[in-house]
Formats: C-alpha cells, sequence, structure tokens
C-alpha cells in the first residue's frame, strides 16, 4: 500500500483579531477576537546543515483565507516572514534556518478593515523567529521587537497576551528613543534577490521594555459584533486624517470615558447606559468619518434603548469595521447597521465574535 503524501507541520502558530481603541482609548486599548491567523510550519530535519556559501534557499509560502489574492508569497517580501528574519537576524540568525521548508498561512483577519491584520501578521512573525531560533523571548522583548514594526502597542500587545489589555508606550531616553524610531525601511529592508549578495548593514535591535500592558476583567456576557464593509482602509491612510493636537476639553472628554469604560465592561451585569456614553470618543473617529461613509449615523441611531441588548458601539480600530457591544439581540444589532450603510451605498458582513485567548505556539 503507498502512503499517502501528507506533510506534518511541526508547529503551528496562531494568533487573534482584534479591535483597537474602543471608542476612546485611541493608541490604548485592545481587545482580543475569535478570528485567527495560523502559520502551519514544516521544518525538514534533513535539510538543518547551511550550504557552505551563500543563502539557504528560502521557505515556500503558500497561503489560504483572507487576503490570499493579494498577498506577497515571496518570503522576503511577506509581512510575517520579513518580521520573523528581522528577529533572526537581531540573534546572530542571518537566514531562515536551511530545515525550514514549508509554511502554509490559513488566515480569516481580513486585510484593512480594522480588525488588526497587520498587528497579527507582525505578532506572527515574531513568534515564527523565536520558535526557529529557540530564542525563548519573553513577552516583554516580543513586544519590543512588534513595536519596532507596529508603532502603536494597542493592537499588538492585545494579539499577544489576549483579552481586553491596556498599555502604553515607555519614554526612553534620547538614546533609546532614537534606536525605537528608526524607520521602519531599515527595520524590514529590501532584501536583494541575488542569493550571493550580502544584507548589508546589521539590523536595529530595539531597546528593552518599550511597551507595558496591563489586562482588564472582561464580562463574559459580552460578545463582540463586528459589522464589516467591504471595502478595505488602510491604518497609515486613516492615520493621516488625524490632527497632531486636540482641545483640553476633547482630551479631558476621552479621558473620563476611558477611565469609566476600563472597569465598566469587566462589571456583571453590564450598565448598558454607563457603557454606551463610555464608548464615546472625541479623537479619531469624528476625523475618520469623511472615510468611512455611514459611520456617525450607526454610532448615534443605534442605543441601547432603540435596540435591547446593545452596550456600546464604535469604530473598530481605524476602520472601516464597526464594533457593537451586546449580550443579546445580536443579529437585530447588525442589521440595523447594515440597512444604515446601504443607505450609503456600503454592503456589510457581520459576525459574531467571542473575545480570544492569546497567540499560541502548538508542537505537533
Ligand atoms: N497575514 C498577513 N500576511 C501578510 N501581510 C499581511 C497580513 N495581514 C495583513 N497584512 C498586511 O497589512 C495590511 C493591512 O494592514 P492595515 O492597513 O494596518 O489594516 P488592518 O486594520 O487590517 O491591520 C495588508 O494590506 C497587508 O499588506
Ligand atoms: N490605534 C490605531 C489602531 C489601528 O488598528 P487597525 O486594526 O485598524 O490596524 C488607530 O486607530 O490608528
Amino acid at each position: 500500500m503507498s502512503t499517502p503524501n501528507v506533510t506534518t507541520p511541526s508547529f503551528i502558530v496562531r494568533v487573534p483579531a482584534t479591535s483597537a481603541n474602543i471608542g476612546p482609548g485611541f493608541d490604548v486599548v485592545g481587545l482580543s477576537l475569535s478570528l485567527h491567523l495560523t502559520l502551519h510550519v514544516t521544518l525538514d530535519a534533513e535539510k538543518s546543515s547551511s550550504p557552505t556559501s551563500g543563502r539557504p534557499p528560502p521557505p515556500v509560502l503558500t497561503y489560504s483565507g483572507e487576503g490570499a489574492s493579494e498577498v506577497p508569497l515571496d518570503p522576503y517580501k511577506n509581512l510575517t516572514t520579513r518580521v520573523a528574519l528581522y528577529v533572526l537576524r537581531c540573534h546572530d540568525h542571518p537566514f531562515f534556518p536551511p530545515s525550514l521548508t514549508h509554511i502554509h498561512v490559513d488566515n480569516e483577519i481580513p486585510f484593512g478593515r480594522g480588525l488588526g491584520s497587520s498587528g497579527a501578521a507582525v505578532i506572527a512573525g515574531v513568534l515564527l523567529a523565536d520558535a526557529l531560533g529557540s530564542l525563548r523571548l519573553s513577552h516583554e522583548r516580543m513586544l519590543d521587537f512588534a513595536l519596532m514594526v507596529e508603532r502603536h502597542p494597542d493592537n499588538v500587545t492585545a494579539a499577544l497576551v489576549g483579552g481586553f489589555v491596556g498599555s502604553y508606550l515607555r519614554e526612553l531616553d534620547p538614546v533609546a528613543t532614537e534606536a525605537a524610531q528608526v524607520p521602519l525601511s531599515e527595520v524590514l529592508p529590501e532584501y536583494p534577490p541575488d542569493a550571493g549578495a550580502d544584507w548589508g548593514l546589521s539590523p536595529p535591535v530595539p531597546p528593552n521594555g518599550i511597551g507595558h500592558y496591563v489586562r482588564f476583567n472582561w464580562s463574559d456576557s459580552i460578545k463582540a459584533v463586528a459589522i464589516i464593509p467591504r471595502f478595505e482602509l488602510s491604518t497609515a491612510k486613516a492615520r493621516e486624517v488625524l490632527p497632531e493636537s486636540y482641545t483640553r476639553k476633547d482630551l479631558v472628554f476621552n479621558m473620563q470615558r476611558l477611565a469609566v469604560l476600563t472597569t465598566a465592561l469587566g462589571q456583571s451585569p453590564p450598565d448598558p447606559e454607563l457603557i454606551y456614553e463610555a464608548m464615546k470618543d472625541r479623537v479619531h473617529q469624528p476625523y475618520r468619518k469623511l472615510l468611512i461613509p455611514g459611520l456617525p449615523a450607526v454610532t448615534s441611531l443605534l442605543t441601547p434603548s432603540s435596540h435591547p441588548g446593545l452596550l456600546g458601539i464604535c469604530l473598530s480600530g481605524a476602520g472601516p469595521t464597526i464594533l457593537a457591544l451586546a449580550t443579546h439581540n445580536f443579529e437585530k444589532i447588525a442589521e440595523a447597521a447594515r440597512d444604515i450603510f446601504r443607505t450609503e451605498g456600503i454592503e456589510v458582513d457581520w459576525k459574531v465574535l467571542e473575545i480570544a485567548e492569546g497567540s499560541k505556539v502548538v508542537y505537533s
């Protein structure tokens, strides 16, 4: 009898989606959600010795699910594998290990919708490098590497540790500040295609302890309804429309709400009146409405009185997804949001999501 040609992955990396900001917590809070980016990594022990000169061949990258038609499959161009190579190079592993033959990526997180697809790809790269290089990095050090690429901590922290998380970036001394702000093109350089070529400069190693976080309680009764418009909005573009400075009134408005929200979402039963008001924002959503037709209407017309079960509603990350937190009536809430988006000519998909565990590496 012939043996079926099935390769068993040597390990799996699994990273959740995230929703950042949750209204007033711009660049501060993140929530991990039950859509996942999964890497199935195959190692071949027989290929573990490096060639005497030049670089070993990179792994074959295959991809299924969200983003499959647009994601680069060249490991020197793909975000996850470039981040992995960056972390490996910072630890004196100049190339992908020769034993790394294949990575199959299966992705449930839609690209450019405000559900943390890039943060998940970055964390997956850090975990991949940690496993390939047996680096045994702490969560704190993993965050340092992730923050050299994705420079706001909300998505990457929640994706790494899971749950409802608040984080800040430490004020670094001038030398460390400069080290943490090197251009992204130096962290993730273009790699020359010629296998004999040198990579050039050594990679910028991150300073220690850039990001710090705390996990808040989350009431088990709260689920997240993600209402996902069928168009992409890059986070970079949605950050360009934000002002450099804010009035004291607007900052106090957000801080008052964020202080209440981080505790209110952990209380059982959750208080809809308190949460609805505490999820309002004046720092990013008002500026992003021009990029997301329907945003002001969806966040103002759906309320706990008009839609029992609804606790609060906001833009997810940089958008265009809308995040409704609710205890019941998920379908009614999502369909009402769909109707509002339709008046703007925008079609949506929606999903009811749970709060997810943090990232994992599972060995077979
Ligand atoms: N799994 C992935 N593998 C490779 N690149 C990815 C992956 N997920 C996201 N990206 C990259 O990140 C981009 C989206 O990032 P971004 O604009 O920050 O939106 P999001 O809100 O989804 O994080 C994609 O267009 C793609 O270039
Ligand atoms: N705080 C960031 C969060 C971006 O999240 P994403 O999921 O849209 O990448 C912002 O609001 O810009």
